[in-house]
């Protein structure tokens, strides 16, 4: 495998979604948001998972907000991802409720602050809903390239409980095919705001 011109082309693929993903209009983003919910609550572990994990929706990522109140209003437990302040490149989740102290992180996304909650292990959520700058129908996912999620999530290769994984995303992040790496984990299916892509 001829990893560089790899790198190339995930950079480009991202570099070309994302100012994509920049142009939609406000009123699109809107309905998206909400027609996001209605894809997610065709998967059954959305359905049965009483602990999941979301983001909160930076550079023109599908907007979370209608489904974080869909997930209050049914007191399920939501966590968010926040940087590891030790464990360099990993992610832990912290509880998300009203309460909850927030503070921006280095790239300006509000997460929990790690030093007035306590974090949890991905390991203990049953669902984590995964932003994503690329998807494809085989469930890769390219992200923003800091291989939070690929590190954070790596000890699914492993035997034992794990999280189910979604990823949600606009149809138009769809890839005919993304090039795979070894440490990528598959994502299980993905939730458009035109519908959800069941994958395993
Ligand atoms: N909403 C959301 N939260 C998330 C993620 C995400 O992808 N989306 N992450 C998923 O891993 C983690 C943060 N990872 C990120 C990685 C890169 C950039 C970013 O904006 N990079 C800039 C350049 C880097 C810089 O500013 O230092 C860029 O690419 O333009 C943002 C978040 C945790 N929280
Ligand atoms: N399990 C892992 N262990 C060590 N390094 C890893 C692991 N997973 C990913 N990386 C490193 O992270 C870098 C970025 O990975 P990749 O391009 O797949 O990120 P991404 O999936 O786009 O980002 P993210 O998961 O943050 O959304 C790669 O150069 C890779 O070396």
């Amino acid at each position: 495998m001829n990893s560089s011109f790899s790198v190339t082309e995930r950079q480009a693929i991202r570099r070309s979604i994302r100012q994509q993903r920049n142009q939609l209009s406000r009123s699109f983003r809107q309905q998206a948001s909400r027609h996001l919910l209605r894809s997610l609550r065709q998967s059954p572990s959305f359905a049965f998972s009483k602990r999941i994990a979301v983001y909160l929706t930076n550079d023109a990522e599908i907007d979370t907000a209608v489904l974080l109140k869909d997930l209050q209003q049914r007191q399920r437990h939501i966590f968010l991802p926040v940087l590891h302040p030790l464990r360099k490149g990993h992610l832990s989740f912290i509880r998300y409720q009203r309460t909850t102290r927030m503070s921006r992180n280095r790239f300006g996304i509000s997460e929990p602050d790690f030093r007035h909650s306590k974090s949890v292990s991905a390991r203990f959520i049953s669902l984590i809903c995964m932003p994503l700058v690329a998807f494809d129908e085989q469930g890769n996912r390219l992200g923003m390239g800091g291989g939070f999620y690929d590190r954070t999530l790596a000890f699914m290769h492993q035997p034992g409980p794990r999280p189910a994984l979604i990823g949600l995303a606009y149809e138009l992040q769809k890839q005919p095919a993304l090039p795979c790496e070894p440490w990528d984990i598959p994502l299980a299916a993905v939730a458009t705001e035109k519908r959800l892509y069941q994958i395993r």
